[in-house]
């Protein structure tokens, strides 16, 4: 996996100058995983089905002309990760988004108020990655990411007061239960952050397909 595909320069979901109370209107919600687990296909339908705007950020970066270099090694481009997140902050603050993206240490904290880690099986993973026809460099790299759980320790660091939530995703029987858990957890959290202010889901984790929350 190309370590992020973005270019750190700044503001990181560590660091925040803004007060600690600031909160979205609506939350938001992140989708992270190994390159080919499924983060799309799933952040798709998910967002179809709560009503949510989906930002694939690769092409949210792309789409307003903020690429930065091209790794010739991966056939990936980084990112001005500084202007992504400006562009992004408005419709942030607005909330209702799902952000899906390989990597997650990057956002303000303060924007999240879900997370979660899709995992696929290293014979899934291979297979699609290989159907993609990634170079043997890249195609190793990503299945050692997967292996060695690099994108959930990353949101397990970069996210210290949200339960990252674990989902395995290898095939469409389990990306359909996993959707309708999260769709259940959604509106548990939506139902809190409106009554009570909390911006945290308590009941992560129970009769979700292979999680580990
Ligand atoms: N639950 C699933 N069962 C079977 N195939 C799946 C499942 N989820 C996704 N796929 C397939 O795996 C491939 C990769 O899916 P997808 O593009 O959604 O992954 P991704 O994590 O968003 O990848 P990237 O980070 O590179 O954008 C696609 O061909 C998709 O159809």
């Amino acid at each position: 996996m190309a370590p992020g595909v973005t270019q750190k320069s700044g503001d990181s979901a560590q660091e925040s100058s803004e007060p600690q109370e600031w909160r979205p209107i609506r939350p938001n919600m992140v989708i992270t995983g190994t390159p080919g687990v499924g983060k799309t296909s799933f952040s798709t339908e998910l967002a179809r089905e709560l009503g949510l705007r989906h930002i694939e950020v690769g092409v949210f970066a792309r789409e307003r002309n903020l690429l930065a270099d091209h790794d010739p090694l991966r056939n990936a481009f980084y990112m001005h990760e500084d202007a992504v997140l400006d562009e992004l902050e408005p419709l942030m603050t607005d909330g209702g988004i799902i952000l899906d993206h390989h990597s997650c240490d990057w956002y303000p904290e303060r924007w999240i108020q879900m997370v979660i880690c899709l995992r696929a099986s290293t014979e899934a993973l291979y297979d699609r990655l290989e159907q993609r026809g990634y170079s043997s460099h890249k195609l190793n790299e990503n299945m050692e990411a997967e292996i060695m759980q690099v994108v959930f320790e990353e949101a397990v660091n970069s996210y210290p007061n949200i339960p990252v939530l674990q989902l395995q995703n290898d095939n469409e029987e389990q990306k359909r239960r996993n959707i309708n858990e999260v769709k259940r957890l959604w509106r548990s959290l939506v139902r809190r952050f409106e009554n009570h202010g909390e911006n945290l889901i308590s009941d992560t984790g129970a009769g979700v397909d292979g999680s580990v929350s």
